[in-house]
């Protein structure tokens, strides 16, 4: 079923509008036409599949250690090795083209209890074509094995959806058309999609169900779309938190679902709510060098249209009855610790008084917490990774073991929230810590994730 470059086209505009495109459309709009994994039961031996995997792991020496994503593709996996079919996994590693998949496979072999090859230069960018040598290979695979296909960003086709425009795709269609043909002629043409954390842009294969006769959902990406994202879908309290200023976004679009009753934004983008909250108060407040225009290629820079937005965030939420907390110190660059900022201070952590003022919002919250109260905790309070802007962070992560004692159900974002669960607590002080930290946000927040729109448009093709 080959794909034509203007229906291609079609697809790319869809992944690229993302919400614009279907702005009615929920989660569960999109998980509800998606295919499962036992819809592939039928499939026989020898069949060859391909499997965007969630290989974007850094495993360490021993099973265990940085392999969670890999560990999270097993039963998808062994189902397939059960049924005989020949698995074909591929994804991207990291940012950088040159990385490899070469630890990946050797753990997904020790995970699997098998042999895993890894296949490298299966592509080729000047052709667009993917290598006989590959097809071969598969052809000659035993029923029940698994083949790793090397880092998908080693080729730059996997890179051109990634801040694309419109505008860009009568030129991209075409070679994204051929990428996604010849992943059906010469590797598979059914899809398994047991990539949970693979949800953004920056991987043109997303588009590979395009050319694909059947697709499926894996099953751990489908458990934790089916089982801990519904409760965060109701949460009571969302803690944002981090440098990404979008966030903001995603924090509407929850407020908009109609549970949130609380939030707590901390770290850089709480900047945009604080100042917000001055201006609607009365008492408006300097936000220091990350308001200042020159900074306006930074990171943590908050353009005033942040604040405008915030600002109506927190009118319209409070109209709602939702509270906001939010920090009332900083910890500044040289160490310091300062109620208000001058034009040149960065904030980098939060200060005493706002990790006292979040300790105490969290008992009240707990003290009004019903039964099955939700949780849903995203980002880190400052710089986490310098032992000197990390003292909010560490305050913060004892307050979600608390919450959880306290009869909260408590989710954590992966990404950096993730990573600072492991720094500075232990996996059961929450009720569930997600793989992955911007699959996450998209599903609660304001854009779809890309691979649910692609599963989702292949499916009623
Ligand atoms: N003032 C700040 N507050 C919080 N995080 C900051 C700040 N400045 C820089 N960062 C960095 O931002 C990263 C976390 O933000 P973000 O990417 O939004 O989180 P996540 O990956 O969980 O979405 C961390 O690496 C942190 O060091
Ligand atoms: O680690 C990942 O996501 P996450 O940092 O949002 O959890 C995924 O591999 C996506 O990576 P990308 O943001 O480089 O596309």
């Amino acid at each position: 079923m080959a794909v034509s470059d203007a229906s291609l086209q079609t697809w790319c505009e869809t992944l690229l509008r993302g919400r614009a495109a279907s702005p009615d459309m929920s989660l569960n709009d999109y998980l509800g036409a998606i295919p499962r994994l036992e819809s592939l039961a039928d499939l026989p031996a020898g069949t060859p599949v391909l499997v965007r995997g969630d290989v974007d792991a850094k495993p360490g020496a021993t099973i265990g250690e940085g392999d969670i994503r890999l560990r999270s593709m097993v039963e998808s996996l062994k189902y397939g090795i059960g049924k005989g079919w020949k698995q074909i996994v591929f994804g991207h590693i990291g940012r950088e083209p040159e990385k490899s998949l070469d630890k990946v496979a050797k753990r997904l072999g020790e995970l699997l209890g098998c042999d895993v090859p890894l296949v490298d230069n299966w592509y080729d960018d000047a052709t667009g074509e993917v290598s006989d040598s590959l097809t071969g290979q598969i052809a000659t695979a035993a029923p029940g094995s698994v083949i790793v296909l090397q880092n998908t960003r080693k080729y730059e086709i996997e890179r051109v959806l990634w801040k694309a425009k419109e505008t860009d795709l009568p030129q991209l269609a075409p070679r994204l058309a051929k990428f996604a043909n010849q992943l059906a002629e010469k590797i598979a043409k059914v899809y398994v999609n047991e990539a949970f954390s693979a949800g953004s842009l920056d991987a043109s294969s997303v588009v590979a169900p395009a050319s694909m006769e059947r697709v499926a959902l894996g099953r751990y990406a489908a458990g934790e779309f089916d089982g801990p994202m519904q409760r965060c879908l109701k949460a009571d309290l969302a803690v944002f938190s981090g440098i990404k200023i979008d966030k903001l976004d995603d924090m509407e679009a929850m407020i908009a679902r109609g549970t949130i009753k609380q939030i707590f934004a901390s770290g850089s983008l709480a900047m945009a709510i604080r100042k917000a909250i001055g201006q609607l108060d009365g008492a408006p407040i300097s936000l220091g060098a990350a308001e200042d225009p020159a900074n306006s290629g930074a990171p943590w820079y908050i353009p005033p249209a942040r604040v405008e937005q915030a600002k109506a965030i927190v009118a319209d939420g409070r109209e709602k009855g939702i509270t906001f907390t939010v920090p009332c110190d900083s910890v500044i660059e040289d160490g310091s610790t300062k109620d208000e900022l001058s034009p040149r201070d960065q904030q980098l952590d939060i200060g005493p008084k706002s990790i006292k003022h979040f300790s105490e919002a969290v008992g009240t919250f707990i003290e009004n917490a019903g039964k099955g109260a939700v949780a849903f905790h995203n980002g880190v309070f400052g710089v986490f990774e310098d032992p000197r802007f990390e003292a909010g962070t560490k305050a913060w992560i004892p307050e979600l073991k608390r919450m959880k004692q306290g009869g909260v159900e408590v989710y954590v974002g992966g990404g950096e929230g993730g990573k600072a669960l492991e720094k500075y607590g232990e996996p059961d002080w929450v009720t569930h810590c997600f793989t992955a930290g911007g699959t996450v946000l998209n599903a609660l927040g304001s854009e779809p994730v890309p691979y649910l729109v692609a599963l989702h448009a292949a499916a009623r093709t």
